[in-house]
């Protein structure tokens, strides 16, 4: 199964390769602030799954908000260690 970790490696490695068709890449290219809204965008599906939808409905919708927030980490250049140094 994969985890933050290996998700996070795999899409900092995209963003060097940058292989074709990946919508990481895409979503790099579109820059901090339309990744910005995508955060906001999962968060709040995040919140409705959370008050109107199942569990699962609301697992998926928090495993698009971290792709979303590691998305936004890489195009910062921000490392695991930069956040985890506030947790
Ligand atoms: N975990 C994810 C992931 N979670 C969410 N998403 C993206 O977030 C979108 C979900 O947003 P929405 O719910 O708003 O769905 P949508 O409205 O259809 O999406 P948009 O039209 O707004 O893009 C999905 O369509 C994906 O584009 C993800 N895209 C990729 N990954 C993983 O990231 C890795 C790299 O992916 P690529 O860069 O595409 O190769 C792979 O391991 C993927 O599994």
């Amino acid at each position: 199964m994969k985890t933050f970790e290996t998700l996070f490696a795999e899409l900092t490695e995209k963003a060097v390769t940058r292989p074709a068709g990946s919508g990481t890449v895409a979503q790099l290219d579109a820059g901090v602030h339309a990744i910005g809204k995508k955060v906001v965008e999962e968060a709040a599906e995040v919140w409705m799954a959370a008050e109107y939808q199942s569990d699962a409905e609301t697992a998926e919708e928090i495993s698009q908000l971290l792709y979303h927030l590691q998305v936004l980490m890489v195009a910062k250049g921000l490392t695991l260690e930069d956040v985890y140094t506030h947790l």
